[in-house]
């Protein structure tokens, strides 16, 4: 590689809240349907977006959900992936998933940026994936109701 060659780039690391409505016994998580770009409108997802250079993935997360849903957040236990850079993205990007509670429980989440629906989906197998989930999202909401079974979201 010559100095007149760029370096390849990293894939950049995406962060995503699987935000649960209540700390203790929740029943419902916020899911997100994107309205841009073309190609991912109209599937659903974690809010969440891409970390800055220099920003923690936990600091990340809580200025997204704040832009994209006008809440705080507190962040709990991480969804983890078998990779510990995270899951594996369609783009070639990593992402991290945390569990979340709203900061005020009375909070209500908008679809501020990025969305054009949020629903409460029922933490049920059947529910969730009744849902048209960007493909990858898929393992990771299997991945969350395994984490939930045994009571570990941190939160
Ligand atoms: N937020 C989020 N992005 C996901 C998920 N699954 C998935 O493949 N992605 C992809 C879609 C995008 O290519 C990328 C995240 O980009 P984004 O557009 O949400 O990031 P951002 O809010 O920081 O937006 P921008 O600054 O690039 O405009 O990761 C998910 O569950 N949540």
């Amino acid at each position: 590689m010559t100095s007149d060659t760029p370096a390849p780039r990293a894939p950049r690391l995406v962060v995503g809240v699987a935000l649960l409505d209540a700390p203790a016994g929740p029943t419902s998580l916020l899911t997100a349907r994107r309205s841009a770009p073309a190609a991912l409108a109209g599937l659903w997802e974690f809010p969440g977006g891409k970390v800055e250079p220099g920003e923690e993935p936990r600091d990340a997360l809580i200025r997204e959900v704040r832009e994209e849903l006008g809440v705080a957040v507190r962040l709990g236990a991480e969804v983890t992936a078998a990779d510990p850079e995270g899951w594996v993205l369609a783009n070639g990007a990593r992402m991290r998933v945390f569990f979340g509670a709203l900061e005020d429980p009375d909070a209500e989440p908008r679809p501020l940026q990025d969305h054009d629906l949020l629903a409460w989906t029922a933490l049920t197998p059947e529910d969730l994936h009744a849902l048209r989930w960007i493909p990858a999202d898929r393992p990771i909401v299997d991945a969350l109701l395994a984490f939930l079974a045994t009571g570990r979201t941190g939160l």
